[in-house]
């Protein structure tokens, strides 16, 4: 395998697939501009990740990954959840949707904070069944966004054992514990039951 394809738009997640897949030509949406939007309309991660993967598997008639993720928090019953890129509406703005999770934690206390990362990484290829791998990255939603690195919510994700926030952390540090990173060790332990 020289090059995999991601079915994603966001710049975020392109930058560190290409770290985490060192050594192969990564592809993804912005690839492929006039394939039309997929619309994540799915209750779980899975579906969306499921949907985003077997879509332009279809289209390119070949093996696809997708990557469906999001912050969940404990105080917050869950939420952003499925939501997390549009949370603060459909601009899909990382500050907007950091400051509405800071303002609705605005009481809780830091012990109540606790979230945590989850991402859903999806194969897909023609004909054949989906398969699904899962990683989570367990943090405290801090009272400040502090930090420059990463995207998302990474700001406001306080990792307690390295006393930093994701954004905080190089992409090398980031990139050894996250939630993608351990759906991608997920993926790559399992891979007799994709790769053909
Ligand atoms: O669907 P694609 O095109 O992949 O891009 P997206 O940004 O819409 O991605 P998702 O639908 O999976 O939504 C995930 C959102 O969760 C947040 N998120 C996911 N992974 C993150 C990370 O590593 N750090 C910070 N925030 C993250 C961020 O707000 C993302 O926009
Ligand atoms: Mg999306």
């Amino acid at each position: 395998m020289k090059e995999i394809v991601i079915a994603t738009q966001n710049k975020g997640k392109i930058a560190e697939f290409k770290q985490l897949f060192e050594g192969l030509e990564v592809r993804s949406l912005l690839d492929y501009p006039t394939i039309p939007d997929i619309v994540e309309d799915g209750m779980t991660f899975a579906e969306n990740a499921a949907k985003k993967a077997e879509t332009l598997a279809t289209y390119l008639n070949r093996m696809v990954i997708a990557d469906d993720s999001g912050l969940q928090v404990d105080a917050l019953d869950g939420r952003p959840g499925v939501y997390s890129a549009r949370y603060a509406g459909p601009s899909k703005n990382d500050i907007d949707n950091m400051e509405k999770v800071l303002r609705e934690l605005k009481d809780i206390p830091s012990e109540d904070r606790t979230a945590r990362f989850i991402c859903l990484i999806a194969v897909a290829s023609p004909n054949q069944e989906t398969k699904i791998y899962e990683g989570t990255c367990e943090g405290i939603i801090s009272n400040e966004a502090r930090g420059t690195n990463g995207f998302g919510y990474d700001p406001i994700f306080y990792v307690p054992d390295l006393e930093k926030t994701m954004a905080q952390l190089t992409a090398e540090e980031k990139n050894k514990r996250s939630h993608r990173a351990n759906a991608l060790k997920q993926l790559l332990a399992h891979k007799e039951e994709w790769s053909s």
